[in-house]
């Protein structure tokens, strides 16, 4: 083997001018772009423990409150008929938007140009109108291309995707824009507590303060964001304003629902009751699903006329493509509506075989997370409102399930929210004849008679025992598609791990006397793998980016192969032959000294080993 002399260790490290430049000119933009830190990192308690007005109560795994007088006013939330012919605010002002520039917009899909990865995921440029003055969401643009391979789709396993599972180009986008969602935080001061009962940095979901606001049965209710303190895990926080709690035992119900774990239920974690809003405020803790839409958003809303951008991308074709927007949102695929059924009569099957009526099952209470997949939310709510009040008798609150989920189908197959009342049955199935087979018609109009019926007989129908089979297939299907995808996700892992040692044992000055790392030393083999993965040169001098190369190389290394190479020194003064094999061993040496001079210095801590 030859021995390589001190000069080749220490020539310089080649360093593409060109490089320098894109580093400094990214660090820039990365200074300027790079948001400050929250506010909210810094919490100062506004809580219950200096508010001693009035009782604050909270609900927590089983808890439950000791017993005194219900004073909940009676109301009958088992129908709302004005909740049944509800405008749902359509909101054009959204036109005027046009023309602006959004910030981190994905410019590879022109369908996707809105606002809903900014932190407020559910409301495209319509949304943000209901703002007086919207906050600004500070963040760095992502570039999807970075994150999406460009491979030929016959190279890609799941090019296509499957009912439940976008194609593997889609998927990771999907699961980018979710991410990034989750980090969006606003720095515009909204007035929001700090601190609440265990969370913070509260985002709400939907505008707040607007005059015209749904109510949720009596009272006005927001739907908060926030980070639970305890894990770092984002959560929804539903605050129902002004609520006096009377009595702890309230929260039993979300004892009861926090044992109903269903996928197509969005789980409930806590309830408690806070004066941080300045009100007598009751909030229950939910599941987060970034970026889910309600079913009236996804499907229902009308779509907001195309910004400038769109215009200028589509140009003559305009027409067309605004014919597309308009018949995507009018129409659901009658497949993509039996997914919904099925999935909300499965949620309904599993609270009935608790002993609970789900109560709401409406376009705005039922969200879309996923590709045909749907969660109700806000369940156990009116539960815990309707404490202590004469209820009505569960199996008739049941019976409401069904009605609700008939109404449901109605509206989703018209496109309009009151398409199952008296007046408009008629015209709503013609409409639903012209779209949709029989049997989706069957269904609805069975779930809206008068005729009595448990969900076990809504089951076993004819037109619903064969799609609940079909659903069954394309959730196993689902599944292997994912494994597939997360295999590909295991072998980076495994990549990884090695750059990190990698990083690990490379240029450490601390050992640049020791003989051992020296370029005399068998580490030095490390060394000069490193250049020959990561610096490679063509014949004219100039840098060789090649990923594959480096995959290559690496997965070799992982390994460990026979297969020999030839490592040059810097100087090309000598060189060695030595095996993938002879490599992984020089650095599992390495990196163990590494380990064990950690351990020394923390003697008594669990060392972490990769
Ligand atoms: N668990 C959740 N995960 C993610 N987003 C959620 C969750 N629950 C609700 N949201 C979002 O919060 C927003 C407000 O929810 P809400 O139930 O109030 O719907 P809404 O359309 O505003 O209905 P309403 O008009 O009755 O207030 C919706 O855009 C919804 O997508």
């Amino acid at each position: 083997m030859a021995t390589i002399s001190p000069e080749a260790v220490n020539a310089p490290v080649f360093v593409p001018k060109f490089a320098i430049a894109a580093a400094a000119a990214s660090a820039a933009s990365r200074n300027a772009s790079t948001p400050p830190p929250s506010s909210a990192e810094t919490f100062s308690s506004t809580t219950s423990s200096t508010l001693t007005s009035d009782p604050e109560y909270s609900y927590v795994g089983g808890e439950n409150g000791h017993d005194k007088q219900q004073q909940v006013g009676q109301q009958d939330y088992g129908y709302h008929p004005e909740y049944e012919n509800y405008e749902y605010p359509v909101d054009q002002s959204g036109i005027a938007a046009q023309g602006m520039e959004p910030t981190g917009t994905n410019y590879y899909d022109p369908n996707e140009m809105d606002y809903r990865s900014h932190g407020y995921p559910q409301h495209d440029v319509v949304g943000t109108a209901y703002y007086n003055a919207a906050p600004v969401f500070l963040r760095q643009p992502l570039n999807y291309l970075l994150y999406t391979p460009s491979t030929p789709p016959e190279l890609v396993r799941n090019a296509e995707g499957s009912h439940f599972v976008p194609a593997s180009a889609d998927l990771r986008q999907t699961l980018q824009k979710r991410s990034e969602t989750i980090r969006g935080v606003t720095h515009e001061d909204l007035g929001l507590p700090e601190e609440l009962q265990g969370y913070h940095t509260l985002v709400p979901l939907e505008p707040t303060g607007t005059p015209d606001r749904k109510k949720l049965g009596n009272w006005h209710s927001t739907v908060y964001r926030a980070i639970r303190t305890t894990d770092g895990i984002p959560h929804v926080l539903r605050r129902i304003e002004n609520y006096r709690m009377t009595n702890q035992a309230a929260f039993a119900p979300i004892e009861i629902w926090s044992r109903i774990q269903h996928p197509s239920i969005v789980p409930v974690r806590e309830a408690f009751t806070t004066l941080s809003f300045n009100d007598n405020s009751l909030v229950v803790s939910y599941a987060y699903f970034p970026n889910a839409q309600t079913l009236y958003d996804a499907h229902m809303k009308p779509k907001p006329l195309p910004t400038y951008q769109q215009a200028v991308y589509y140009g003559r074709h305009q027409q067309r493509h605004q014919q597309q927007l308009q018949s995507q949102q009018q129409f659901i695929p009658e497949r993509t509506l039996w997914s919904y059924i099925i999935q909300l009569l499965s949620a309904i099957k599993k609270v009935h075989d608790h002993g609970q009526a789900v109560r709401m099952i409406d376009v705005s209470k039922v969200l879309v997370t996923g590709k045909n997949r749907v969660r109700i939310s806000s369940c156990c709510i009116f539960d815990v409102l309707l404490f202590g009040t004469p209820q009505q008798d569960m199996a008739v609150s049941q019976q409401d399930d069904l009605l609700k989920l008939g109404r449901l189908i109605f509206a989703l197959c018209t496109n309009n929210v009151s398409a199952s009342s008296p007046s408009n049955m008629q015209k709503s199935l013609e409409m639903m004849k012209k779209m949709y087979s029989v049997d989706v018609q069957a269904l609805a109009l069975f779930l809206c008679s008068k005729i009595t019926k448990t969900i076990d007989q809504v089951l076993e129908m004819p037109v619903v025992r064969p799609r609940i089979l079909q659903e069954h297939d394309e959730a196993l299907m689902a599944t292997d598609v994912l494994e597939t995808e997360l295999l590909g996700e295991l072998e980076n892992a495994r990549l990884f791990r090695l750059m990190c040692k990698f990083g690990f044992i490379n240029e450490r000055p601390e050992f640049a006397r020791d003989a051992r790392w020296s370029e005399t030393g068998d580490r030095y083999i490390i060394k000069l793998f490193r250049d020959y993965v990561f610096h490679q040169v063509d014949e004219h001098g100039n840098p060789v980016l090649d990923l594959s190369h480096v995959l290559t190389c690496l997965n070799k290394l992982d390994a460990g192969t026979d297969e020999k190479l030839m490592l040059v020194a810097r100087d090309e003064q000598s060189c060695l032959v030595v095996s993938y094999k002879d490599i992984k061993t020089c650095i599992a040496n390495a990196f163990d000294d590494l380990v064990r001079a950690t351990t020394a210095s923390q003697a008594g801590k669990e060392p972490h080993v990769m």
